[in-house]
């Protein structure tokens, strides 16, 4: 027998599957993992195939060496999956199978943990009867009593409840009344199950419909729905009822969150829920939890997986359901390569495991969205609160208004009233700034020098004495002192504009004296678990106003919160990229949806100098379906996404002739090539060749040529080909092809 095996190199040379023979005794299959002879070394691969015969010289046929597991690490779903996606991203295939591991799998990183267990090799009741007529050891009968049940125990177990055990166990072993061996152990992180119970809430007439439609499919090929409900209407309820119905059925479920939302909290809400059943993967485990989860997901022990993006390509057996919540994140995709969409490749498992996909947001993206009124996606809505609560009140205040009046501060005088009156009346608060830091940016008053960072085209940020009191750069972390005077033109009068979190934080402190308050943004969320004490702090009540960037916006649940402010609202409307309008309403209605979710009414106050723009007033009235046909609109008449597909080759280069030369040289190939392909002319609209917003990063010079491409059977040949266009080598320039970039940048 021989096989075919992609070996775990990413590179050109090695991209093809390399044929070795199987020995008589070896017995493989795909998708299992073998050390193999590579060169002159050993090499780590991953069975494509099988076949029984081989055309090649066969002296020059090498033997498998070993397998590294007994199992298949890539069950054959997966191994289809990794080959799409390939194709798909123009990579070697050795890319994406590294996808679907654990990466401390890899490398013979591996350690499995054993541990010594006992077992009774005789019946129960003479295992009683024994410990009632030991006399000489009271261990030994100790031990007797507890096996006497005829499970497996841990010997660490036995050693909690008999002190030295080992003795006495050996003793029993060797007149053969129990049976010791080793087994793989393995650690089921924070297993402190049980802390919150199923709510046994009575389902809402909104929950109900929604799952009327959805427990149908989990029994046949699947069905895919776009749960459209507002903030607060209990979307949570829906897709875990599901969830429950897929463990019912002897199936498993994926459940997807943003990376934010995998606090502690969650984590013990969702094992509270779902027992050892559930194994939840999140940044803070350890390299050898993560890889005993992803083993009880293989082996089918763990059939509910919660996780941040890469948890879609779980093992899971016998997939019946994954569940994208807060489906319009932008974390879904990643940024480093292989590239994906974690949406959809739960859209891709789903149909070839016909499993079933449940995307949930109160403001889904506009491609979802737009999919399903085209009928890809089933679409189910919950206009409506749970217990028909009310949405919050909206006010807008018009900062411009506020500084005719004389007001220099960040708080409107709206503002200050309200949240004085909420907190007075016991009740807490949440105020959004979408800026860390104290000043954004710090200014000669005589001759207008801004200070930048010294390797980005970037002004540097200044944070308070608590955190340092240096400026910082929020693009590549660089620090420094902030000048006394300017270091252009000498002058003594060097000022601080713009405010972030730390300014609000002060602010509000001298508002209200004496009451505490917590902080959450990127300075503060540094630490392990971070972000689950400053939540913790104040769920519990401790603190009563949470400040802090969009990190707050999303998914919470504080019942006692009544208020909300928005500082600055126009912050990212005015980002240069075309989502900034999306991006804007997704986090004031969700931000805004953090009010009155709980027994009292919730307020909110956006605080913007764009009160007329047309996507504040849309997030004022948590009116989507306006927000989405406007939207819609303008994106067909600009030809974006989803229209078309945004692509662009970015170039980098200490110097920034170099980054424009190359710019230059690839715009002209991509003329040429459209010359040579005149069905592809029509197709692609080049838009510009020039500096993205920010010019010099990390001391390199950038340059963008962008470009939009209408969709047609011809466009994967155009992206393989320009993904081909940006491999070649431009001397000390980096070259970037980016298809739907994250950030235009
Ligand atoms: N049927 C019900 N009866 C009473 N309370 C419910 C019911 N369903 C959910 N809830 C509660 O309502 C609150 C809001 O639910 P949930 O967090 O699921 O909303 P959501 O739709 O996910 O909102 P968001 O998009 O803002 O996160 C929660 O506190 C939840 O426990
Ligand atoms: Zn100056
Ligand atoms: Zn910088």
């Amino acid at each position: 027998m021989y096989c075919q095996v992609i070996i775990d190199i990413v590179h050109e040379n090695v991209a093809s599957p390399f044929t070795y023979r199987i020995p008589e005794e070896m017995e493989l299959i795909p998708g299992q993992r073998v050390a193999v002879p590579f060169g002159r070394r050993e090499k780590e691969g991953i069975i494509l195939g099988l076949s029984e015969t081989c055309d090649l010289d066969e002296s020059r046929v090498k033997d498998i060496l070993r397998p590294l597991e007994d199992y298949a690490a890539v069950p054959a779903e997966l191994m289809e999956l990794a080959g799409q996606m390939a194709l798909e991203a123009h990579c070697p295939l050795a890319e994406t199978l590294r996808l679907m591991l654990p990466a401390q799998m890899r490398g013979g990183r591996i350690h499995v943990k054993t541990e010594k267990t006992a077992v009774l090799n005789v019946q129960a009741e003479k295992a009683l009867a024994m410990a009632e007529a030991e006399k000489r050891s009271p261990k030994r009968a100790a031990i007797l009593r507890m096996l006497a049940d005829g499970k497996v125990h841990m010997v660490s177990e036995l050693a909690s409840a008999v002190k030295e055990p080992r003795e006495a166990l050996r003793k029993l072993a060797a007149d053969e009344i129990i049976l010791l061996s080793e087994e793989e152990s393995l650690r089921v992180p924070g297993s402190s199950f049980g802390s919150l119970q199923n709510p046994g809430f009575t389902l809402t007439a909104g929950q109900r419909e929604a799952l009327d439609e959805i427990l149908p499919c989990l029994t046949g090929k699947g069905g895919r729905f776009l749960l459209h409900g507002v903030t607060g209407s209990g979307k949570t309820e829906v897709f875990m009822a599901a969830v429950q119905e897929t463990l019912t059925l002897g199936k498993s479920a994926i459940i997807l969150v943003p990376e934010i939302a995998l606090t502690p909290q969650m984590v013990s809400w969702f094992r509270g829920r779902f027992g050892p059943v559930a194994a939840v993967i999140h940044s803070r485990l350890s390299p050898g939890e993560r890889f005993d989860e992803w083993r009880r997901i293989r082996r089918g022990e763990a059939r509910v997986v919660i996780g941040a993006r890469s948890a879609v390509f779980s093992p899971a057996r016998d997939l019946g359901l994954i569940v994208v919540d807060e489906e319009h994140e932008s974390t879904y995709m990643s940024d480093h390569h292989p590239r994906y969409d974690a949406r959809e490749v739960a859209l891709n498992r789903c149909a070839r495991e016909n499993a079933t996909l449940i995307l949930a947001s109160a403001t889904p993206s506009i491609l979802s969205f737009a999919r399903a009124r085209r009928g890809d996606y089933m679409l189910l809505e919950m206009p409506r609160r749970v217990k028909d609560r009310p949405l919050p009140e909206v006010e807008i205040v018009d900062m411009r208004e506020e500084l005719e009046n004389g007001n220099r501060t960040v708080l409107s005088a709206s503002l200050r009233r309200t949240l004085k009156e909420c907190v007075t009346r016991g009740e807490q608060a949440m105020l959004l700034m979408n800026r860390r830091g104290y000043n954004s940016f710090v200014s000669c008053r005589s001759c207008g020098y801004v200070v930048k960072c010294p390797n980005c085209d970037i002004s540097m940020t200044y944070h308070v004495a608590s955190n340092d009191g240096m400026l910082r750069c929020h693009y590549c972390g660089q620090a420094m002192r902030p000048p006394e005077t300017c270091p252009e033109c000498g002058g003594k009068y060097i000022r601080y504009f713009g405010a972030g979190t730390q300014k609000v934080e002060e602010e509000v402190a001298k508002l209200l004296p004496g009451i505490p308050t917590a902080r959450m943004d990127y300075d503060t969320t540094g630490g392990k678990d971070g972000h689950g004490k400053i939540l913790e702090e104040f769920r519990s009540g401790r603190a009563r106003v949470l400040i802090g960037t969009q990190m707050i916006a999303k998914g919470l649940d504080f019942p006692q919160v009544t208020l909300v402010g928005v500082i600055a609202a126009d912050m990212t409307l005015n980002l240069p990229d075309y989502r900034s309008r999306e991006r804007t309403f997704q986090l004031l209605t969700q931000v805004a949806g953090r009010a009155g979710r709980g027994e009292k009414p919730g307020k909110v106050i956006i605080q913007t100098y764009k009160p007329e723009d047309p996507v504040i007033g849309y997030a004022a009235s948590q009116d989507y379906r306006s927000f989405f046909e406007d939207e819609f609109r303008r994106r067909r008449r600009g030809l974006y996404p989803p229209f078309t597909l945004l692509v662009r080759f970015l170039t980098e280069s200490r110097s920034e002739e170099a980054a424009v030369r190359t710019a230059d040289q690839l715009e002209r190939e991509i003329r040429d090539m459209m010359e040579n392909h005149p069905a592809w002319q029509k197709k692609v609209l080049l838009v510009s060749n020039d500096t993205p917003g920010v010019k010099v990063l990390r001391g390199k010079n950038r340059r963008h040529v962008l470009m939009k491409l209408l969709v047609g059977p011809e466009t994967d040949e155009m992206i393989a080909a320009m993904t081909e266009l940006a491999r070649e080598p431009a001397g000390d320039t980096e070259v970037w092809f980016e298809v739907n970039p994250t950030t235009m940048i």
